[in-house]
């Protein structure tokens, strides 16, 4: 599977034990494409959060097969030692909420990660500034987030979560808070970056605004994926 920037094969997950035993995820196949952005629906419980926090390394799938690029992560256990540097370094996430530095200006918000990752602090500012410009919001550069609009805020989180320029970008209910304008720009501005930067975006979303823009979509229910043809045309 080359080539692809994200591909689970047979994914499950399991919580609990006994007669506590959930099967969050029962078999769950899925290809993102490098520059691809796919839609991730399903109803309430379907198994949503468990597939992106699994694919995230944020908790151990039961069994399955997980690749990044052409690095098998997961392969019934995980195939590579640090998995808080795949988390920090190749995988960026987008919430419902941005989730600013309240502290840190703009720019220091999105260049602190790759601080953290040893790039030199000016090298990191110098990135950040770049991004925030093709987000169209290099002018609030030095403001404080308390002093940006909610969909300002979001566009600096979506900047944050490429500063590192991940292969993977996994975006829980990026436009819920927002109206319907500001959400179709989110959605424009993931496919321009998915495309500028040939990066693998899921968007877990349930907001109707957005749904017919994907060109692809995935359907979980009840723990299994299903992919649908979407309406979108970008
Ligand atoms: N830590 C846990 N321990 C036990 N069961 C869990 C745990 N986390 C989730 N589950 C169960 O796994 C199933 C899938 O949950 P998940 O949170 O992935 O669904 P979801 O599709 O994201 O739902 P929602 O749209 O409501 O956020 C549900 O039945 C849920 O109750």
């Amino acid at each position: 599977m080359e080539g692809f920037g994200i591909h689970i094969a047979g994914l499950r997950k399991r919580y609990g034990e006994g007669e506590a035993v959930v099967n969050a995820l029962k078999d769950v196949t899925m290809t993102v494409a490098p520059g691809e952005v796919v839609g991730l629906i399903g109803p309430s419980g379907s198994g949503k959060s468990t597939l992106l926090k699994c694919l995230g390394a944020v908790i151990e799938p039961t069994a399955g097969r997980m690749t990044l690029g052409d690095e098998v992560i997961f392969d019934d256990g995980w195939k590579i030692p640090d998995l808080r540097a795949l988390r920090r370094d190749r995988i960026g996430f987008i919430f419902q909420a941005p989730y600013l530095i309240p502290f840190l200006d703009v720019t220091d918000n999105v260049a602190l990660l790759p601080m953290l990752a040893g790039q030199p602090n000016d090298v990191a500012r110098r990135r950040a500034r770049a991004l925030l410009d093709a987000l169209d919001v290099g002018h609030r550069a030095k403001a404080q987030p308390s002093q940006l609009s909610g969909g300002e805020q979001q566009r600096v989180a979506i900047a944050r979560a490429l500063a590192n320029q991940p292969p993977v970008i996994l975006a829980d209910e990026p436009t819920a808070p927002l109206d319907s304008e500001r959400a179709l720009g989110v959605v424009r501005i993931l496919n321009e970056m998915a495309g500028q930067f040939r990066t693998a975006i899921i968007v877990v979303t349930h907001d109707e605004k957005i749904i017919p823009t994907f060109k692809r979509i995935y359907q979980i229910r009840d723990g299994k994926t299903f992919e649908e043809k979407g309406q979108g045309a970008g």
